[in-house]
């Protein structure tokens, strides 16, 4: 206790501060802003974002200031603006371009992350200069002669090096000298040295092209999430008096404000329908294709298309939290979740660097002292070493692949929260489907109504079901109420209302017990006519649910209802057996209902099982087998977790988006087997990539030692490596979840024309 208090006390001195950070191209980047920001007085919790390019930690301005922070992280490299501070006098007045209203602005247009034309930043300036410099001292060698061009050629290259050497001297003081930049400094210098100025120079610019190159293929990969965010139209039609409009921007929409839609426009925010009806196309959010009817009352997403009907709509969500400014967030938290494989990466670069550099410095000296080599020709073939030991592919390999495979996944509505997930889901072996709302649309019909006997009315026994279910969330009560009411029945008037999980619903009518539910749970309350019981059992057999309303003691009669398999339940269930995954249907409904159901859909089942029997089902499948659990996300939430991966199914409900570890937005069986096919695409995307960057160094470190290739072929085949790990990663870009030859699928992700 006291040591809380008085950590809370060292706390309360500590104040977030945030900036965001230009020229962060790869994870090694982020460590070297990190690991060097640790190292400073009064800081903690330090955060940095590649894909967000943001830099947030906590500070003790007392024992060091913002600026020293900025400067720092300019020393290493990179550019800086201070984003915004707690409550100061320091934040930059009207610096940047919306003060206050970060997050809505920054999300929608993503200014600071759209990449700037290359040669207007720094390292292609640097790129331009070297290249020409190279350019004029080969040109002079071959006219004025080699002597003068020797001079040009150190002035190439130290053009291009004289900024990398910055950095890796910044890092080296604030402890971290095994960086990229040091290797290339030491490689560069020293062959200067030994007057290799010419390939000194080469290597340089190889470099600096390399550093290009790999904020190319970062951007694509992060501009594949950000065109999500362009989906939302920036300006709105608000309502400002009746059937009067005003144009605004859609930024600033607050909830409860008013808008109009037309047809062809798309919807500028999360909204819920208070007048018309239109057919909507939900596919910039959730990837789904096919456009939905939607009318009065009915929720819709900010960046769906309307089709054909003029709405009126009540903003329901702010800009920065609507679904998709959600689900981009998401996918840029999920960037940064490192995967195992990630960290196992992270581990070993950190050990082959000084290794590699340990390994050139033996070279350099070993041979010439013991066996009487030639030191020049070995120190020469040490500085090639060094360049191998540039871990750039290697470390940019494993979260290439994850960047793109979520961004990709996101715009097919196959959310995963992170590599490990995608790890995870890789091997999964067998997938559990919660029935009611995942199999099947959740929306249960009433089909038969069947009195015990002649002396109960039909119209009685919907009276009393849909008194007791009037209250109750079920999606069966909802379907009892709902048909009640088509039947012009007045439900009955009940007390004390209480819904038993998993059962159903007890209450009191007029003083007398009376309960709707389960029939294997009557037996409880009371009796069951025999030719009832029978009758249940029949209907159940057709794959209905059955549920009997009891009074005082006695079954007054069965309700069955209907739950339709959504319609690619059974090719979903299919799609999975194709890839070697087993399907389980785990269900609260009786067996008899439940095994009609599996049987349709070829998948085994568990049926009969309480909500706390659900988990346990899982816990004992997850045992055995890597499982993944698929629900809809509103009360299997334990089950989900319990899972090695719970994917929530349904679009916009935030449990779904929050709490699970993917979700399909599609509300697709088929998906299932699709997330699993993208995650193992990207798994096959990592293998592949480590071994492309890990078999080019071994290739060169042996060729260097032998002394069969020299620097420069060193530094393109890193930057070559680091070039076909990139591009190798983006072709996750291109997957399609219904297999090579879905060409619907493309169709959803092709870019919609813009509305306005
Ligand atoms: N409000 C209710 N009215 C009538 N019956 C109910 C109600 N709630 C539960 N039941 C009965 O209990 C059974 C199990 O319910 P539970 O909510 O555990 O499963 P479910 O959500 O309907 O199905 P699934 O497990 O497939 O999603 C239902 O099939 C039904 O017979
Ligand atoms: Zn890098």
């Amino acid at each position: 206790m006291a040591q809380d208090a008085a950590q809370e006390a060292e706390k309360g001195a500590l104040q977030r501060h945030q900036w965001r950070v230009e020229g962060m191209d790869c994870p090694s980047c982020a460590g070297k802003i990190r690991g060097a920001l640790e190292r400073l007085d009064g800081v903690a919790d330090v955060k940095v974002s590649v894909m967000q390019g943001s830099l947030a930690l906590d500070l003790d301005t007392g024992r060091t200031a913002p600026e020293d922070v900025a400067s720092l992280v300019e020393r290493l490299g990179y550019g800086v603006r201070r984003q915004s501070a707690q409550d100061d006098a320091e934040a930059p007045s009207g610096a940047g371009c919306c003060a206050g209203r970060d997050h809505a602005d920054h999300f929608r247009r993503g200014d600071d992350a759209s990449p700037r034309r290359w040669h207007a930043t720094a390292k292609g300036r640097l790129v331009l200069a070297t290249g020409v410099a190279l350019g004029v001292a080969t040109l002079l060698r071959f006219t004025v002669g080699a002597e003068i061009a020797h001079w040009a050629f150190l002035a190439a290259c130290l053009i291009g090096l004289a900024p990398v050497a910055r950095r890796a001297v910044s890092a080296a003081r604030v402890g971290m000298p095994f960086t990229i930049e040091m290797l290339m400094t030491l490689a560069a210098g020293g062959a200067l040295i030994i007057g290799a100025a010419e390939e000194a120079a080469m290597v340089v610019l190889l470099f600096a092209i390399g550093e290009i190159l790999e904020g190319v293929a970062a951007d694509r990969a992060r501009s594949g999430i950000r065109a999500l965010a362009d989906r939302v139209p920036r300006e709105a039609r608000l309502e400002v008096a009746p059937g009067e409009t005003r144009t605004v921007d859609a930024a600033h929409l607050a909830v409860g404000q008013v808008v109009v839609v037309r047809p062809g426009d798309r919807i500028p925010a999360d909204a819920t329908i208070l007048e018309g009806r239109s057919s909507i196309d939900e596919s910039p959010v959730t990837g789904e294709s096919v456009p939905r009817d939607r009318g009065e009352g009915d929720e819709v997403f900010a960046g769906s298309i309307n089709h054909d009907g003029v709405l009126r709509l009540r903003v329901a969500r702010p800009p920065e939290d609507n679904t998709i400014a959600r689900i981009i967030r998401l996918v840029e938290e999920a960037q940064e979740a490192r995967a195992p494989t990630e960290r196992f990466i992270d581990r070993f670069s950190r050990v082959y660097m000084p290794a590699v550099v340990g390994l050139a410095v033996l070279v350099a000296v070993v041979p010439p002292l013991a066996l009487g080599g030639e030191w020049g020709e070995w120190t020469y073939r040490a500085l090639a070493l060094l360049l191998i030991g540039c871990p750039c592919a290697l470390v940019i390999s494993v979260p290439a692949s994850i960047a793109s495979s979520l961004s990709s996944g996101a715009r097919h509505g196959l959310l995963l929260k992170g590599g490990a997930v995608i790890e995870a889901a890789a091997r999964t072996e067998a997938v559990a489907f919660d029935k009611t709302g995942t199999l099947t649309e959740g929306r249960p019909r009433v089909t038969d109504v069947v009195p015990a006997s002649d002396a109960v009315a039909v119209q009685d026994l919907i009276a009393l079901a849909a008194g007791l279910e009037r209250d109750a969330s079920h999606p069966l009560a909802q379907a009892v109420v709902a048909h009640a009411e088509a039947q012009q029945v007045a439900a009955s008037r009940v007390s004390e209302a209480r819904a038993v999980p998993g059962q159903g619903v007890e209450a009191l009518i007029e003083g007398r017990r009376a309960f709707v539910g389960a029939p294997r749970h009557v037996a409880d309350r009371g009796t069951l006519a025999k030719a009832l019981a029978a009758r249940i059992e029949e209907l159940e057999a057709e794959g209905k649910t059955v549920i009997v309303a009891v009074e005082d003691g006695v079954a007054l009669g069965a309700i069955a209802l209907r739950d339709e398999p959504r319609p690619d339940a059974e090719a979903g269930v299919q799609a999975l057996s194709a890839l070697g995954v087993r399907s389980v249907m785990l269900t609260g409904d009786n067996d008899r209902t439940a095994a009609a159901i599996a049987g349709r859909l070829g998948i085994e089942r568990r049926a009969g099982l309480m909500p706390e029997g659900k988990v346990e089902a899982i816990r004992e499948l997850a045992g055995h087998e890597r499982t993944m659990m698929i629900g809809d996300g509103i009360n299997d939430a334990p089950a989900l977790a319990s899972a090695q991966v719970g994917v929530a199914m349904g679009s916009g409900t935030d449990v779904a988006l929050e709490t699970a570890d993917g979700a399909l937005l599609r509300n697709r069986v088929g998906d299932a087997a699709a997330l699993i096919r993208l995650a193992r695409a990207t798994m096959a995307n990592i293998r592949q990539n480590i071994a492309i960057a890990l078999g080019l160094k071994g290739l060169f470190l042996v060729t260097t030692v032998l002394g069969i290739t020299g620097l420069w072929l060193a530094i393109l085949a890193d930057t070559g490596a680091t070039v076909l790990v990139t591009l190798n990663a983006l072709r996750l870009l291109r997957f399609a979840p219904g297999g090579r030859d879905s060409t619907e699928d493309n169709e959803a992700v092709a870019p919609v024309p813009a509305a306005n």
